[in-house]
């Protein structure tokens, strides 16, 4: 029988044997006493300039030992200060949720219970908690939209607002049962096994049956917009579903005809911010740009996404114009297939930032965040953390951290891997390093990166999110970035698998070579 044994996490330092300790620390003190006597004969024999230069180095070998463990330090505050910065944001912002719905139920004349307003002032003083309480309750369902959209307290948000709300179940394709079966890491008698794998294949079941849909779509294209004409009549005609668009397709749809007044939109980022708790789907009509566009729309939870091709590549976009009404049919009635994309949620810390809460707003993305040299001759020179950890400095054109559904996009084209868009991780991919062993990296998932410009660098650096908003990074700038909590899920077309693999196929036109004929030399 194998010895049986405990998996413990143990702590970076270790945790040495007491006696040994003891015994090495004894050694070290004879050691020193013996280094301390010959030290001094040999001072005996030196001359008195000879001891001052000694003294010197010796000195200033402690301070650059001092100015290291300074610099240390100041590292550590920094990202212990970004921390902060970002539990405090996230927590106003749950506050700010939870108190809007207290007002909106008391000036709705709604009468809470007493167990309502215990449960609100409980998310308003710990929201991340009680979200995590609800959800490890040991129910089926383990990723609820009212639990990422609200935190969990979704009886009491259901009186204020009409949402469809849906549940996500992980199974294999074609089960019957397709109830999620959490991981189980087992070890019992020094045997380590797992009895399930954790992401499956998800699948999305209407509970309630959608109500508004928001339609994305690109500018300045002549058949995006004549599709958007005819899907918004039919969606409203056929399906009896709210409209959302954007001002400048509303516009557009009213310029067709004055019957499309039933259409909806916003007027501004503050309404923008509230869409996701009235918008049931996503529609958009583009190519991949359009779906980054919609999911930067949401600086929080995203609705579910069909992303309709109309674009040249299309890697995220799946389904075919032509066929829309069967596609959205299908989609309303559920289940659905869909991938869930993670993001990336990254923010900036001056230098110049006097405290810890003056970092900037976080900037979400879908495929990846880019530091580069902009219009800069010179190399960027870039130190990157993982987890506090020193990485490695970037020497070359910048660097790239990517999501796996960004891996098929820029890190691709840098020489990072494809990853498959439900493999949970960071691509650290360089662009153009000036080095020869320079390989781009797969982090796991729950690290924090942080990317800074050195005081010494020589020139500044620029960060761009998706491709866009870009930002200049002056030495002694950081970039801070880890997964965010609100992914984004795209219907798939047949499963994410297959998905994936006919848009590295179609797309990319992966691996494609002339097959070999049979005729010709064989192994006897
Ligand atoms: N050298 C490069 O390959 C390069 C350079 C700059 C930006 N980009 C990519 O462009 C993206 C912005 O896209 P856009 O449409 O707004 O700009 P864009 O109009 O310049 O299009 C960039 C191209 O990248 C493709 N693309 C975007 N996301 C993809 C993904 N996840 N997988 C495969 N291909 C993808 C698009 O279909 C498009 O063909 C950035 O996030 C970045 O990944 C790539
Ligand atoms: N609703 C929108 N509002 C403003 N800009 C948008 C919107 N949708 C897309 N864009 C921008 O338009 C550009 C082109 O969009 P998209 O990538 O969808 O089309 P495409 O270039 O024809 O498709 P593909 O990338 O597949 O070739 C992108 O830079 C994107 O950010």
């Amino acid at each position: 029988m194998s010895s049986t044994y405990k998996l413990n996490h143990t702590d970076s330092f270790g945790n040495g044997d007491a006696k040994s300790l003891a015994e090495n620390g004894f050694s070290h003190l004879t050691s020193l006493a013996q280094s301390e006597k010959a030290v001094q004969e040999l001072l005996l024999q030196q001359t008195p300039m000879q001891t001052t230069d000694d003294h010197l180095i010796e000195f200033s070998e402690a301070l650059r030992t001092v100015a290291k463990a300074l610099r240390g330090a100041a590292e550590g505050k920094a990202l212990a200060q970004a921390e902060a910065a970002e539990w405090k944001r996230r927590y106003e912002l749950e506050r700010s949720k939870n108190v809007e719905l207290q007002h909106k139920e008391l000036s709705n004349g709604v009468c809470a219970d007493e167990s309502n307003s215990q449960r609100i002032e409980h998310l308003a003083k710990s929201p991340r908690l009680y979200a995590q309480e609800n959800s490890s309750n040991g129910m089926e369902r383990i990723c609820s939209h009212e639990v990422l959209q609200d935190g969990g307290f979704n009886s009491f948000t259901n009186k204020l607002k009409r949402k469809a709300s849906f549940k996500l179940s992980w199974g294999c394709k074609g089960m019957a049962n397709d109830q999620h079966k959490k991981e189980i890491v087992s070890f019992e008698r020094g045997n380590i096994s797992t009895a399930e794998r954790s992401s499956k294949q998800i699948s999305l079941t209407w509970e309630s049956d959608p109500q508004t849909v928001l339609i994305i779509t690109k500018p300045n294209s002549t058949s995006v917009r004549v599709l958007s004409v005819d899907m918004v009549r039919w969606l409203r005609t056929q399906k009896g579903l709210n409209i959302y668009v954007e001002p400048r397709v509303k516009e557009e749809l009213l310029s067709e005809s004055s019957s499309f007044n039933f259409v909806q939109t916003w007027e501004d980022d503050k309404e923008i911010s509230l869409l996701h708790t009235k918008v049931d789907l996503l529609i958009t009509l583009g190519g991949d740009g359009t779906v980054l566009w919609a999911a930067s729309m949401f600086k929080g939870p995203v609705p579910p996404i069909v992303p309709f091709s109309m674009g040249s590549l299309g890697f995220m976009t799946p389904f075919h114009s032509e066929q829309y009404r069967d596609c959205l049919e299908a989609v309303l009635k559920g289940p659905i297939s869909i991938t869930l994309r993670h993001r990336l949620q990254c923010h900036i810390i001056r230098d110049k930032a006097t405290n810890e809460y003056e970092t900037e707003e976080t900037m979400l993305v879908l495929n990846e965040v880019t530091i580069d040299r902009g219009i800069s001759s010179y190399l960027t020179n870039l130190e990157c953390y993982c987890d506090n950890s020193f990485v490695t400095c970037v020497q070359g054109d910048g660097l790239i951290l990517s999501t796996t559904s960004g891996s098929t996009a820029y890190s691709l084209a840098a020489g990072g891997s494809m990853v498959h868009p439900q493999v949970p991780g960071i691509l650290f991919t360089p662009i153009c390093p000036h080095s020869l062993s320079f390989r781009p990296l797969i982090l796991p998932e729950h690290v924090t990166v942080r990317v800074q410009v050195p005081f010494n660098s020589r020139s500044s650096a620029w960060v761009s999110f998706d491709g866009k908003d870009r930002k200049q990074l002056e030495a002694g700038d950081a970039l801070v970035c880890s997964m965010a909590p609100w992914p984004v899920s795209t219907a798939c077309q047949v499963e994410s698998t297959n998905d994936f693999l006919r848009s590295i196929h179609d797309g990319l036109h992966w691996n494609l070579r002339k097959t070999q004929s049979a005729d010709g030399p064989r192994d006897t």
